[in-house]
């Protein structure tokens, strides 16, 4: 067994982890909040996410104290630093422990100097924190803590609507619920809730989704093993029914992993459907594998490039293809803030051309008449809109067939989710038809 860990050292390694080594939060995570004890788990994880998700504001702010900036090599210190002042100034643990606690670290790192650089930070924060932060904040992309170069693209894309998705980019996400309504009301599974003593209100816009007043541990759920609800935020509950597949159809789940979608198209369709789900992650469709077993369903798993649909597919077309593609998650980034860091500008381009490609690629597997759903997490027109334009452009046989909803913005093509609107993670859908 591993030795145990206090919050904070965890917190710090997997800080650590993500900034200095590049793992995804949901890697680095879990492992380390293993080994602290369970009533600490809670300050561990407010601290990852709450020092990620504001890094850029802590660090810009430090710099007031800071003499020159840290080294490389002392990237612990620093991220240490961070910790600190994000503690000090969103959490209610009062001054003196977060100070102490935090240069207590220093020793930990066998660096006994930054004991008292912490210290002296931290106390000078407690001082001086408000004026130096107002400072800061008069650089929008500082205040909301987003690199320049996701600032000015939400700013080109959403004009006054920018600062609302900036600041919904920073909120504590909800935890929300899909109800498997093919097999309970959603009223009745909220009573059900409410008995389990969990408060839940239902969605405003989207008739399966149910939003937990405080987020449980699945186990907590009435009926969660046998397939009753999902854990699916509400933007992503409108594939199934935008999709629309009827009983018996054809349908391809492009890009399927972990399987959220999947099991909702299937759920939706009482099971009646021959779906396939290709993921190019043999490892990830394990949990499609578990969503079925949950859910009761079947579909054909195929572990390949949906690109190159000649290694896995030689059988009849799709009536339905939900291509749900892999983007740069900007909308999600209240739920992983680890993306503010681990996304480039110069991945844009680079995604925007593999969700060209497998629209291209996966067209011809639509049959005549078929509908294909393309859908992304993502904020960027790039990826959005204008990919879909320009497949458009080229594609004689394919016309959109227009969303006409309640939610969202209608963009050039498509409707897209702007993040926090009714609450939801940003997504994006257009729905294209074949002649
Ligand atoms: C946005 S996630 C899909 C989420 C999923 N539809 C759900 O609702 O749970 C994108 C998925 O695309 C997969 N992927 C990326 N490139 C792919 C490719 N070329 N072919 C097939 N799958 C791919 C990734 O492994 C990832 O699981």
């Amino acid at each position: 067994m591993s030795s145990p860990l206090s919050p904070r050292k965890a917190a710090l390694q997997a800080l650590l982890r993500v900034l200095r080594d590049g793992a995804s939060l949901s890697d680095a995570l879990p492992p380390l909040l293993a080994r602290v004890s369970p009533r600490d788990r809670g300050l561990a994880q407010a601290l990852c996410y709450g020092t990620l998700r504001w890094h850029r504001r802590l660090e810009a702010i430090l710099a007031c104290w800071l003499e020159r900036p840290l080294k490389r090599r002392d990237r612990d210190v620093a991220c240490a630093l961070a910790m600190g002042l994000f503690e000090l100034l969103y959490l209610d643990t009062p001054d003196y422990a977060a100070v102490q606690e935090t240069a207590g670290l220093g020793r930990g790192l066998g660096k006994r100097w930054a004991v008292g650089l912490i210290n002296g930070v931290l106390r000078r924060a407690q001082r001086e924190g408000a004026a130096c932060a107002t400072a800061v904040d008069r650089d929008p992309a500082l205040r909301h803590a987003l690199p320049d170069w996701l600032y000015r693209r939400l700013a080109a894309a959403y004009g006054d609507g920018t600062e609302a998705v900036c600041q919904a980019l920073n909120a504590h996400p909800p935890m929300t619920l899909r109800v498997n309504t093919a097999r309970i009301p959603r009223g009745d599974y909220q009573e059900r809730l409410a008995g389990a003593g969990l408060a839940a209100a239902p969605h405003p816009q989207v008739e399966t989704a149910l939003v937990l007043e405080r987020p449980v541990e699945v186990s907590a759920l009435p009926g969660f093993a046998e397939g009753l609800c999902s854990v699916q935020d509400a933007a992503a509950q409108l594939a199934a029914p935008l999709l629309d597949c009827p009983p018996g159809a054809r349908v391809l789940d492009a890009c399927a992993a972990p399987g959220g979608k999947t099991l909702h198209l299937l759920d939706r369709a009482g099971g009646r459907l021959a779906l396939t789900a290709v993921d190019s992650s043999g490892k990830r469709l394990e949990r499609v594998a578990e969503n079925l077993q949950r859910g009761g369903h079947r579909a054909a798993l195929v572990a390949a490039d949906a690109a190159h649909p000649d290694t896995w597919h030689q059988s009849p077309p799709f009536d339905r293809i939900l291509l749900d593609a892999p983007c740069s998650a900007t909308g999600v980034i209240r739920r992983h803030p680890d993306i503010k860091h681990l996304r480039r500008e110069g991945d844009i381009p680079a995604l925007a051309r593999t969700q060209a490609d497998l629209l291209r690629a996966l067209w011809p597997l639509l049959a005549p008449g078929g509908i294909l759903l393309y859908a992304t997490c993502s904020l960027l027109p790039d990826e959005n809109d204008m990919t879909v334009l320009r497949f458009l452009e080229d594609e004689p046989s394919a016309s959109e067939d227009p969303i006409q909803a309640p939610w969202g913005v209608p963009r050039q093509v498509g409707r897209q989710v702007p993040a926090g609107s009714d609450g939801m993670d940003g997504f994006y859908y257009a729905r294209l038809i074949k002649r």
